[in-house]
């Protein structure tokens, strides 16, 4: 039995161009004999589609393709996500009836599901953590079977697929369906238990985080195993956001096997169509020594494809085609500038050092140094005598009617010179090439908001907005090692001190740099974000009065009592960065560009937020004024 497996690009809120690819890819498939072609979750309307599915005009449209995809069934099954609606219905919210949907077209029409009564088979369990909305939008099997006062079962058949007179047991799920740990419903359990199926299909639409693909084989080789059911787990490619929020989708499509086997069918963020030769008898593939195993790849190889992948398709979908970059001779512009080289090719990535009189030689020597390397367009422009102009005419400046006169602290003349570099020079540059230029912030900056409002915080998007500022340098270590095999990302960069070089506090020849020390807090800051159970101040005090805050956080053994030899001095600071996290840093991510996500926990729409809400838990005011006492 030949099974087509298409991997396929999945565009969010576009059917005409995901009908064209489901197209091509049933063509190809039947040029090659399949019998039977599966596709992914919502892969003709796109998953994260905003409140767009709230458009009469859009859902007609999925309608009208949904039809479409059924006359090309001719000769061929098709199996394919998309939305099912009644419109004589009402969801919660009391807008159209709407369901996450799998259609089975054969002979040239939708076959009915006579159980649910519908021209589809239903999505069960909706995730709703994270960057997932599914019950916003889409009515579920668990709720109509409330409504119809029935059992989920009872809505429930197999597909069937005919061949040769035969007629093959297809068990139907999506998604989050297979994930079904923390509900009291499992789809693959009930339905295997229920009906004698030849294998399961999971239609998925899974965004991609690092270390995701572990969890996910667990997930579908737990279900295959207890259940003894082959599976196959069909997910798509390509971008779609939630808003700020840019997740990457990357396929890794597999046939989990009950005698143990997982075989990776299409790779890892590629578009693909397999033909796969299955025995159902033996429930088996057979040949499958074309399909390898998916090598483990590491943390960082994870992270530079996925990075990458989402860039381009990002660049691609909005049509970019040149990059400016603010090049400091840091280290996060020079990530910044060879993520952007690789993908749009060095010659379409500008680099414009802008110096004032913090800057040191040594780091205007590495951005100069970096371009070389890269081969990229490089200009500098001095920013001295426009930050002076600015820090005069605001030193002069009176206000009619007021008595007091602006103070220009050191602090605002930092600010200016980042506004300078970013709002003027940057923004006027990237124009007048017809480009856009890059927020190169990290994941630690952005947390306490350690950048400036409308200067380096600006641009088109923020590409290392999921790195911890480790992950920066372990990924430029990555580029320099593994990818290009020798230095392009200058040693200086790597080894001079993190720093702002925006006035005498922050000079790099005498070693001094960012407030962040970043062995301890991207762990302390991470734990307040990434952990499922997340961290507060409470937590992290408990742990420092037990000497276990290390443990908890996952930093070097040790490192609290080296920094702060007092319970006064460790209050301090997490009261610092609590209060800079909790509220001036809610207020600029609000406003920070879109950007790439890759972690189990993103900024935007993964995690969301209020402005203003600075907050200590009682237990945690009685601990310290007991520590303090
Ligand atoms: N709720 C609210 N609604 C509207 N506006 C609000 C606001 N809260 C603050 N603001 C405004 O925002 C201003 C403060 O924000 P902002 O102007 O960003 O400035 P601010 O957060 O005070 O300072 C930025 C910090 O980032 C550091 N920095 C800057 C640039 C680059 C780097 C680097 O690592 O390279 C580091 C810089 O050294 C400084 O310590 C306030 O003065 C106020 O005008
Ligand atoms: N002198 C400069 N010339 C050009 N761009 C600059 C300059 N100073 C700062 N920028 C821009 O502002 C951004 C923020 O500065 P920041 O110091 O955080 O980053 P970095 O210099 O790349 O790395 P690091 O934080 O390790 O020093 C930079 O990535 C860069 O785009
Ligand atoms: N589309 C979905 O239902 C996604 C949810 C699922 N847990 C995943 O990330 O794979």
């Amino acid at each position: 039995m030949k099974i087509a497996i298409a991997q396929m690009r999945v565009l969010s809120a576009n059917c005409k161009e995901n009908f064209e690819t489901i197209k091509k890819n049933i063509e190809h498939a039947r040029e090659q004999n399949a019998c039977l072609i599966v596709f992914p979750e919502m892969s003709l309307p796109g998953y994260f589609n905003g409140d767009i599915w709230e458009q009469t005009s859009f859902l007609k449209d999925c309608e009208f393709y949904n039809k479409k995809i059924s006359e090309l069934s001719k000769g061929i099954d098709i199996i394919f996500g998309s939305i099912g609606i009644d419109w004589k219905k009402k969801n919660e919210d009391g807008r159209v009836r709407k369901y996450n949907a799998v259609f089975h077209a054969q002979n040239g029409k939708l076959k009915n599901n006579k159980k649910a009564k519908y021209p589809f088979w239903i999505k069960a369990l909706m995730p709703n953590y994270k960057e997932f909305d599914d019950s916003r939008h889409f009515f579920d099997l668990r709720k109509l079977a409330l409504e119809r006062d029935c059992k989920e079962i009872d809505l429930y058949e197999p597909i069937s697929v005919k061949l040769e007179n035969k007629n093959i047991k297809v068990g139907v799920t999506i998604c989050e369906d297979g994930w079904s740990q923390d509900y009291k419903f499992s789809p693959f359990y009930t339905f295997s238990h229920y009906y004698k199926h030849d294998f399961f299909v999971n239609l998925s639409c899974s965004p991609f985080e690092v270390r995701k693909q572990e969890k996910r084989q667990s997930v579908f080789y737990n279900e295959c195993k207890k259940n003894n059911i082959p599976i196959f787990y069909v997910n798509c490619v390509g971008i779609q956001n939630v808003g700020k929020t840019i997740y990457g989708f990357d396929g890794s499509s597999s046939f989990y096997n009950p005698n143990g086997e997982i075989i990776n069918l299409c790779g890892f963020f590629k578009e693909k169509l397999s033909i796969i030769d299955y025995d159902y008898e033996k429930k088996f593939i057979n040949n499958n020594d074309q399909f390898k195993r998916l090598n483990s790849l590491s943390h960082a190889e994870e992270m530079q494809i996925s990075i990458e992948y989402i860039i381009k398709k990002c660049l691609e979908e909005w049509n970019i085609k040149r990059v400016v970059i603010g090049a400091s001779g840091g280290i996060d512009s020079a990530l910044s500038a060879v993520l952007f080289s690789r993908v749009l090719g060095s010659e379409n990535v500008y680099l414009v050092n802008m110096p004032s009189k913090f800057n040191s030689i040594l780091t205007i020597n590495a951005a100069q140094k970096l371009a070389q390397n890269l081969k990229c367009p490089f200009a500098s422009i001095g920013i001295e005598e426009s930050i002076n102009q600015s820090l005069d005419q605001l030193q002069t400046l009176h206000f009619e009617a007021a008595n007091e006169q602006p103070k220009i602290t050191q602090l605002v003349f930092e600010n200016i010179q980042a506004r300078d570099r970013g709002g003027r020079i940057l923004a006027a540059v990237a124009q007048s090439l017809g480009a856009v230029f890059s927020c190169n912030a990290n994941k630690t900056e952005l947390t306490v908001g350690y950048s400036t409002l409308y200067g380096d915080q600006a641009g088109f998007l923020c590409p290392l907005a999921d790195l911890w500022k480790h992950d920066v340098y372990n990924l430029a270590y990555f580029y320099n090692t593994h990818v290009f095999k020798k230095e392009i990302i200058p040693k200086e960069s790597i080894d001079v001190v993190p720093s702002a070089e925006l006035s005498l506090e922050h000079n790099v020849m005498e070693n001094k740099g960012d407030p962040i020390i970043y062995s301890y807090h991207d762990y302390l800051f991470r734990s307040w974000i990434e952990q499922w159970e997340r961290k507060t101040p409470e937590d992290c005090l408990i742990a420092y009065v037990n000497g276990t805050l290390e443990n908890l956080i996952g930093c070097e053994k040790d490192l609290v009592r080296k920094l702060f030899p007092t319970a006064k001095d460790f209050i301090k600071d997490l009261e610092r960065w609590w209060i800079n996290f909790t509220g001036m840093g809610v207020f600029k991510r609000m406003q920070a560009p879109p950007l790439v996500a890759i972690t189990s926990r993103a900024y935007g729409f993964d995690m969301r937020e209020q402005v203003g809400r600075v907050y200590f838990s009682q237990a945690y005011l009685a601990l310290k004024n007991k520590l303090l006492a």
